[in-house]
């Protein structure tokens, strides 16, 4: 039996069709998912998850069947924010590893069965931690490899860095391997299409490997997995893609890579940078439920040009497909209905208070500004006016960092840069837009941060005179969603607004004894000088170098 006979509908969409579900927003019990998981591993997500929420209930059927195990097509998901991404590829990894699907090693603890590529060393520890809710009572071993560590435990969470790390100091560690996750892919493969060549050129040369076909211009991190999957012990290589082997061939394992994402990542890119293998591609979001693209990326060819960073460009956000043979995937930038979106009309004096003033009351606000300098400004007025707030942001310490996420305080403000938009679960209630981001993509992962699972949550984004809202409702495509939020002049608190002015003078005067007193957490920050740029120095650990 192969996966098209498999009683998922998913499984069969019709030649250029895309397949709409039909349930879209209601939750599922997990117990129509516990006849494919393996006992221990049902008993354990019960408690922890008694209802599967959309997205989850259309591709956890599919992800764990056996068959399509064992017949792996590679994987590409576009789903909105907090749809719960996470869990459809922890289930399958870990259920496979217990049940030893797929002829691949099993139980075996000292093989790398699945490695998990996350682009910030913050969401690699999250999703390690994910993991180890399930890895830990059920005795699989897991890793987070953010660091120089290379242990072969059955799980890897990675950052692209720490995986380039790994293969300087050998690559036998592949040859079990059968799950390769990136999260965030559009992040990961956006900002590192030139790295992943290199990686491969360079490490093929390290190791005195052959060189890979002249011309070829896939240099891709999957290229390099599979020309290791493919080698022997004694280093001989043969170069040749994994799923262009005979499933017969002795030793043969089933490898799939699956791509994760909130903004759509261009499928193009999808197969170029992480080499999927004739992908099956699904696109959710809850107002219409999950889409497969009949096809994959454009059918056989590579259909349209739906060239990197087109998002970011605009155009209308309904309607444009994601390759030639993508039938009703459309560019996804979609802020989840669970939240409601609202702006506020504001002058660059009021917006301090303003911000204040939204984030009264409220049990966790995240509030977004394009720099490090203005977040920083803005925690330290926020803590004059007597709020408890934070900063999140490049310039603080990684362990300041961890810190600030984790912290559960009630009523906590925590002012951050984009460092925390993507795939953070910081429990927020309310967004605010304190600077307008600048792509819609941004607007999409920042508003994300609240929202998440079944909750709901408010973004407000504030405006002063002058500035582009129209773009980013028009790009949303819902125009006349985006409610007006008021806050009247009379409601600012004159008293803040002299503390902020005088905050902004004994700044500018390097006061520094009003720092200490009124500054950020000690160790939380390097606060012995003010940053002096507009630039986001926000550590993502860029070449995964930048990750202490
Ligand atoms: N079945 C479920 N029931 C209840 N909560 C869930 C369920 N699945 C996931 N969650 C919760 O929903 C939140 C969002 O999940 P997750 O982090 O997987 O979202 P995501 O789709 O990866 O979002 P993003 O694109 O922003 O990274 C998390 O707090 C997670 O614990």
């Amino acid at each position: 039996m192969d996966e098209n006979d498999t009683s998922n509908p998913l499984d069969n969409p019709k030649p250029n069709e895309a397949l709409v579900s039909s349930s879209n927003t209601t939750s599922t019990a997990t117990t129509v998912i516990t006849p494919l998981l393996h006992p221990s591993l049902a008993s354990l997500l019960l408690p922890i998850y008694p209802s599967l929420l959309p997205l989850q209930s259309h591709l956890l059927p599919l992800l764990l069947n056996p068959h399509v195990i064992h017949n792996p097509r590679d994987l590409s998901v576009t789903a909105e924010t907090g749809s719960g991404k996470t869990l459809c590829f922890i289930l399958p990894i870990v259920n496979s590893i217990l049940k030893g699907d797929g002829g691949g090693v099993g139980k075996d603890k000292g093989r790398v069965q699945a490695v998990v590529i996350l682009p910030t060393v913050n969401l690699a520890q999250q999703v390690y931690s994910d993991f180890q809710s399930f890895t830990s009572p059920l005795n699989i071993t897991l890793s987070l490899d953010t660091v120089n560590s290379a242990s072969a435990t059955q799980i890897v969470v990675a950052t692209p860095g720490s995986i380039k790390r790994r293969f300087e100091t050998g690559n036998g560690w592949v040859r079990g391997l059968r799950w390769i996750v990136v999260d965030e892919a559009d992040r990961v493969g956006g900002q590192r299409m030139g790295w992943w060549g290199g990686f491969k050129e360079e490490t093929v040369r390290k190791r005195k490997r052959p060189q890979l076909t002249s011309g070829d211009t896939k240099q891709t991190l999957a290229d390099l997995l599979d020309t290791v999957v493919s080698g022997d012990d004694s280093g001989n290589v043969t170069i040749q893609a994994s799923y262009n082997r005979d499933p017969m061939e002795p030793n043969y394992t089933p490898l799939r890579k699956m791509c994760f994402s909130a903004t759509k990542q261009h499928d193009v890119m999808r197969r170029q940078v992480f080499g999927l293998n004739h992908p099956r591609i699904f696109d959710f979001r809850k107002e219409r439920g999950v889409v497969e693209a009949r096809g994959g990326l454009g059918g056989e060819g590579e259909g349209g040009d739906d060239t990197e960073g087109q998002h970011d460009r605009g155009g209308g956000a309904e309607g444009r497909g994601g390759g030639g043979g993508g039938g009703g995937t459309d560019d996804m930038h979609y802020v989840s209905d669970n939240i409601t979106e609202e702006v506020c009309n504001v002058t660059a004096e009021s917006k301090p208070e303003v911000a204040r003033i939204l984030s009264l009351g409220q049990p966790c606000t995240l509030i977004f500004c394009n720099s490090t300098d203005s977040a920083h400004r803005l925690t330290r007025y926020l803590q004059a006016t007597g709020i408890k707030a934070k900063e999140l942001t490049g310039k603080v310490s990684k362990g300041g960092r961890k810190r600030v996420i984790e912290w559960r305080a009630p009523r906590r403000v925590i002012v951050a840069t984009d460092s925390a938009s993507r795939g953070m679960n910081l429990d927020v209630d309310l967004v605010v837009n304190y600077d307008l981001p600048t792509s819609l993509s941004q607007y999409v992962h920042r508003a994300g941060r609240t929202g998440r699972g079944f909750g709901t949550g408010t973004v407000v984004s504030m405006r002063k005179q002058g500035e582009a809202w129209a773009k980013f409702e028009k790009e949303l495509g819902r125009a006349g969603r985006v409610r007006a939020r008021k806050v009247e002049e009379a409601d600012m608190d004159r008293g803040a607004l002299r503390t902020l002015k005088d905050i902004m003078k004994r700044e500018e005067d390097g006061d520094l004894g009003y720092e200490e007193e009124h500054g950020v957490i000690p160790g939380d920050s390097d606060s012995s000088s003010l940053p002096s740029s507009d630039d986001d120095e926000d550590d993502e650990d860029g070449e995964g170098e930048g990750e202490e």
